[in-house]
């Protein structure tokens, strides 16, 4: 449905021109929830800004629905945009009109007449859950609130793509998950194709169905997000992988556990699908003669799946250790011996 195609922005600068996106190259399914995950500076924005034609690549195209919107006229490049809504962090709502106001805008643009709009206002204040709050102004609601205004707002003209440049960045974690099931459903019920772009894992790994990862100007990753969360490549994924996976003080437990057990092994145990949910640690416990110990452990639930993982120390005979380690590897669970961190 969307094709990317050797897409390059640079951004001309009196010192020294900016590469922001260079050679990027995608496609992304009709009704999919595609992903691209980066941290600041990697180019997310600018890419996705040349979805809709708010910013134009220096070479490459982008065809959606097989016209590319890189080569349209500004009339065209108009009507091209109604297909495409796009939310904001920071909302951009306008603050003098209500709620409906804003909701009903880009109806008028459109040139919708005021009977159909209001039906349609109607429709999409339900869709979002914001009955009772049409006469609400901006300043009276909250963040979440805002961000469903900015939704039902994107959703007016009926579009079959929308565009979120970290939509949820500016809300609190109950509220970031209640905008992304509400993305989710809408994506359910409207077949409508979600492009994001977020810096958090959390993002990806609750609503996308694939991910790229976006460093310095480049996609240097992309698949299903099960499979990059089994077999993370780049360094810079496998920190993203880490921000779901791994807590914050893990590092300092682990790293005072490796000096304060001399024997034995600290292992991280991967399991994924219905591995993650069967009892392998009191299986291994009965089978091999070894003594284990539970550090951490934590379980993410991706859209294809589970995905867990387990820090545990694994005290005993060395062949005995072996023979444990082994045990694990034929039951399909990843198994990293941790020397240092
Ligand atoms: N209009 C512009 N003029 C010049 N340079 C720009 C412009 N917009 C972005 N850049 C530069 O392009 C690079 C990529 O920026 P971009 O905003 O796309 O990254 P990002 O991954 O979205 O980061 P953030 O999450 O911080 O916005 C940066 O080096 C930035 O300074």
């Amino acid at each position: 449905m969307i094709s990317v195609q050797h897409v390059k922005k640079i951004f001309p600068a009196k010192s020294e021109e900016v590469v922001a996106v260079k050679d990027v190259n995608l496609e992304i399914k009709e009704g999919e929830i595609f992903g691209i995950i980066g941290y600041s500076g990697a180019g997310k924005s600018t890419l996705i800004r040349m979805f809709n034609g708010l910013e134009m690549p220096t070479e490459g195209s982008i065809y959606i629905e097989g016209k590319d919107i890189t080569r349209m006229k500004e009339s065209k490049l108009r009507l091209a945009r109604q297909e495409i809504g796009m939310i904001f962090q920071h909302f951009h709502l306008l603050w003098s009109r209500t709620v409906y106001g804003n909701i009903a805008f880009p109806l008028e643009i459109a040139g919708i007449p005021k009977k159909e709009r209001d039906e349609r206002v109607r429709e999409l204040i339900q869709l979002v859950g914001l009955e009772g709050k049409e006469n609400a102004y901006p300043s009276e609601l909250s963040g979440g609130q805002k961000q469903r205004v900015g939704i039902a707002r994107a959703l007016a003209n009926k579009p079959k793509v929308l565009l979120s440049d970290e939509a949820t960045s500016a809300l609190d974690p109950d509220t970031t998950d209640a905008i992304l099931d509400l993305l989710v459903d809408i994506n359910k019920k409207l077949g409508l194709t979600i492009i994001l772009i977020t810096h958090e894992m959390h993002v990806i790994k609750k609503i996308c169905h694939r991910v790229a990862v976006m460093e310095k100007g480049k996609i240097v990753e992309t698949g299903p997000v099960l499979e990059v969360f089994k077999h993370p490549e780049q360094p810079v994924t496998k920190r993203f992988v880490g921000q779901v996976t791994d807590a914050e003080d893990m590092k300092e437990t682990v790293g005072r556990l490796l000096e304060k057990y001399q024997s034995g092994k600290i292992v991280k145990l991967t399991f994924v699908g219905e591995v993650a949910e069967e009892p392998i640690i009191s299986t291994l416990i009965q089978k091999q003669l070894i003594v284990v110990n539970i550090l951490h452990g934590n379980i993410s639930h991706t859209r294809h799946g589970a995905y867990g993982t387990l820090f545990i120390h694994m005290d005993g005979k060395e062949e005995e250790v072996r023979n444990a380690i082994q045990f694990l590897l034929s039951r399909q669970i990843g198994v990293e011996v941790i020397e240092h961190v």
